[in-house]
């Protein structure tokens, strides 16, 4: 677990809010090209953690980095290699599909030329290309995903976060986009994947449960279910999370 090189690593991480533990030593590390979800119930702390690796507030205790700068001590290294779709949607619905990657690319410190071809390059992975000068309130909840997707990817980072990011999509949709991401491993991208879904979770390299703010088990699907002592993963993260809410 964890080890010298990993592209996101946490170690004994803890937050409260007030009284109440959200985080409660969470330890867990992502290599590149893995594909990690991180699978918990409504509550388990898995915004929490994604807050605190986007920066927006510091841990407690514990360290978190990203190519082993620490979020905390050097945070413009840490988050420059960082890619994140959050659950709610933070497009510019009025603005073009490039346009919106372009300002991001701006905030990375790209522009001219070399913006241009990451914004075309990260549009045609995504089939998006010829939607690029279309307002993204004319695209569908799936394209409109994956523009935020193409968006995080635009600086090229090595970390990629999806806090729940299929939230709202027609199963299809859901299905293209994990797939869109699983591809990223070939690229060398390691993945931190949000979700309470079960059937995203089989799709990964690795499984962490989180419930009530620690993590109960880790391991691929099989060997989850495996020590859990069940037949398929579905049945070890009821097991495990009791089939109850995370608070
Ligand atoms: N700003 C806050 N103030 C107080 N308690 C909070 C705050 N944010 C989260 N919590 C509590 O911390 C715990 C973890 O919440 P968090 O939102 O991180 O979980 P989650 O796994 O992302 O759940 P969900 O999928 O429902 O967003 C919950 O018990 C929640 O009620």
């Amino acid at each position: 677990m964890g080890g010298e090189g990993a592209a996101l690593e946490l170690a004994e991480v803890r937050k409260s809010y007030g009284v109440r533990e959200a985080l409660r030593g969470v330890t867990l590390a992502v290599r590149r090209g893995e594909f990690v979800a991180l699978l918990g119930p409504n509550g388990a702390g898995k915004s929490t953690l994604f807050q605190l690796l986007t920066g927006l507030f510091n841990a407690d205790s514990g360290r978190l980095a990203v190519c082993g700068h620490d979020i905390r001590k050097d945070p413009v290294s840490a988050l420059a290699r960082l890619g994140v779709v959050f659950q709610q949607s933070t497009l510019d619905l009025d603005l073009g599909v490039a346009a919106n990657l372009k300002f991001h690319a701006a905030l990375h410190g790209l522009g001219g030329a070399r913006a241009k071809e990451r914004v075309a390059d990260a549009l045609a992975r995504l089939g998006l290309t010829e939607r690029a000068g279309d307002p993204v309130r004319e695209l569908s909840g799936g394209n409109r995903r994956k523009v935020e997707l193409a968006r995080a990817l635009v600086h090229e980072p090595a970390v990629l976060l999806m806090d729940e990011a299929t939230v709202g999509l027609d199963p299809a949709s859901r299905r293209q986009l994990l797939d869109e991401v699983l591809a990223l491993r070939d690229r060398g991208v390691a993945v931190l994947w949000a979700t309470h879904l079960v059937d995203e979770a089989e799709a990964a390299d690795r499984v962490v449960v989180l419930h009530r703010g620690q993590v109960l088990a880790e391991g691929c699907p099989a060997e989850l279910a495996a020590q859990a002592g069940t037949a398929t993963l579905a049945d070890a993260f009821l097991k495990l999370t009791g089939g109850e809410r995370g608070d």
